[in-house]
């Protein structure tokens, strides 16, 4: 069952007998006027596999700093790691020392080298002389993937591995370190998972668990941070959930529900959304059609995208999808293919540019957002209405009142935490960041708006309200394309999802068959529905 805050006593775990790995008491952490954490206290058993949720800007990657030693946090909180008092704040290295280690989202290894060096990578460092002892490094590598019962050539570059073989490889040297480090001071370790699961399919998600799951059963806990609900419920012992820097509730997961989860989280139960889903194709206009996209992956059959409708396109990792927003807007270059928009002439993509497609008022929402659709270091509101900076200038003066009011006001929409139109990007969470992208794209009201990954990273109450202005936009006309691994979303919020295999469509779902279900079976089975022609024609190793 579920405990909020108020019914919690001060000393969150009473139960169990061992004493905690981790004890945070009353953390605290401000940011000029922001309380990124406010109080915060939690207990980590030994073996204990924790779920950290919450809302964007509700404190997680903020309390995961403070334990990497990289924010101070505010005086008065105490850490208790195996029972030993550490002193705060930690200096940067201390975690190691403690027996903690961190999988970062970007899994921090260095893709240039292979899978030995990344494993290795500390006493290759420190050998002496710079003499290092390859025969040594390769049997010691292959003991640690051993251990863990990891097959991966240790030869390989990582920037050659598959996506769940880098987050593999990334979780095991984590839990190598502090199995090292355990085996020295004889007390159990912590490895701290920052999102480590975006964009991979089931099957190699649940590869990633079973693996957590033995490591934690010999004793060394994780604590693991994600916004996806029914994967904390399902990997996890115990659940904290922040909200607005304090703990607001915690849960033993096996008695708790989904629905008391989001409760926790976003403060309040959410209702069901009752989107209203246009007419099939046939009945539309046609906006564009995309004929014969073709790259080195994608050899798409012709598809059209009609007027106000929401086209979602999907498959497993690598089968293609996710490239389309790209091909679709000239930001990848295709080398075949055209698009027609409007009847018109068609227009050649391999010779499309993003300038073009922006012409064309198509807009593109990348995957990775702030690298590639956000300047972190300005302001929000320029953020926010740069693409249309000409409706607020004037004689060559800039109306700064009317963007900020402007960009309050989207933010309000876009629930942006904290809505400060004047504050840097860079200074939001990841999923604040994400939902001031989408307001600016939205803003814009292009004819066609390409979305990768649109809700990623973002909490459960805002992408709620976030397919509610997909389904506005799309009534009052837009043509949206998403593409996403996502397939809850897919059912949520598109009219007809295109099913991707080997860089090929090959299935559509549209009315009774448009479920998360379905969607997710047309992907497992997408293999077997390639034809020998497209087999003998595959445009994408296996
Ligand atoms: N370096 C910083 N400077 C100013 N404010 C910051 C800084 N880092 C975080 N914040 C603020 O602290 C709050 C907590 O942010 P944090 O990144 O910890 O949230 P989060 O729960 O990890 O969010 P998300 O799920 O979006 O990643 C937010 O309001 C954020 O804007």
């Amino acid at each position: 069952m579920a405990m909020t805050s108020e019914e919690m006593s001060n000393d969150p775990v009473a139960v169990e007998t061992l004493p905690p790995t981790l004890r945070l008491r009353n953390i605290s952490k401000v940011f000029g006027a922001t309380k990124a954490l406010d109080n915060v206290s939690l207990d980590v058993l030994p073996g204990e596999v924790h779920g950290l949720l919450g809302t964007n800007g509700s404190g997680k990657s903020t309390l995961i700093k403070v334990l990497a030693g990289y924010h101070s946090p505010e005086p008065g909180g105490t850490l208790e790691f195996n029972s030993d008092n550490v002193k705060l704040p930690l200096r940067p290295e201390d975690f190691r020392r403690l027996g903690m280690s961190f999988v970062h989202q970007d899994l921090g290894l260095v893709p240039s080298l292979t899978v030995l060096e990344n494993l290795r990578i500390a006493e290759i460092a420190l050998a002496k002389g710079g003499l290092i002892n390859w025969k040594h490094e390769k049997a010691a590598a292959k003991t640690i993937l051993e251990r863990y019962d990891v097959n991966i050539e240790i030869w390989r570059r990582v920037d050659e591995l598959s996506a769940v073989n880098r987050a593999l490889l990334a979780i095991v040297r984590a839990f190598e370190d502090v199995r090292r480090r355990s085996e020295e001071t004889g007390k159990p370790g912590l490895v701290l998972l920052d999102e480590p699961t975006p964009f991979l399919p089931r099957e190699s998600v649940n590869q990633l668990f079973d693996l957590v799951r033995r490591i934690a059963e010999q004793g060394s806990s994780a604590i693991f941070i994600s916004h996806d609900i029914d994967e904390v419920m399902e990997f996890t012992d115990k659940v904290t959930v922040l909200r607005d820097g304090r703990v607001s509730g915690q849960a033993e997961t096996k008695t708790a529900t989904h629905d008391d989860m989001v409760e926790l989280i976003i403060g309040r139960r959410l209702e069901k959304t009752t989107t209203t889903k246009t007419a099939s194709t046939a009945k539309r206009t046609v906006l564009a059609k995309f004929s014969d996209i073709s790259s080195k992956t994608v050899k798409a059959r012709p598809f059209e995208i009609g007027k106000g409708e929401i086209i979602g396109m999907t498959g497993l990792i690598g089968s293609g999808y996710e490239q389309l927003p790209y091909l679709m807007f000239g930001a990848q270059r295709a080398d075949a293919g055209t698009v027609q928009i409007e009847g018109q002439s068609p227009i050649v993509l391999s010779g499309l540019t993003p300038k073009a497609a922006l012409e064309h008022q198509f807009a593109l929402l990348p995957g990775d957002r702030l690298e590639k659709s956000g300047v972190g270091s300005i302001s929000i509101f320029e953020n926010m209405l740069l693409p249309g900076i000409t409706d607020y200038s004037a004689r060559g003066f800039l109306n700064n009142a009317a963007m900020k009011k402007e960009a309050r006001r989207l933010g309000a929409q876009f629930e942006v935490r904290p809505n400060n139109p004047e504050a840097p990007l860079g200074s939001l969470s990841g999923g604040n960041a994400q939902k001031v992208l989408i307001a600016k794209w939205m803003k814009r009201n292009p004819k066609l708006l390409l979305l990768d990954e649109p809700t990623q990273g973002v909490d459960v109450g805002t992408r709620d309200n976030i397919f509610k202005a997909l389904r506005a936009a799309a009534q009052q006309g837009m043509s949206i394309v998403c593409a996403s691994s996502d397939a809850e979303q897919l059912e949520a919020v598109c009219d007809r999802v295109l099913i991707f295999a080997r860089g090929r469509i090959i299935d559509e779902l549209t009315g009774a068959r448009l479920t998360k279900d379905e969607i997710m079976q047309a992907c497992y089975g997408s293999l077997s529905k390639l034809t020998e022609t497209d087999r003998s024609q595959e445009v994408i190793e296996s």
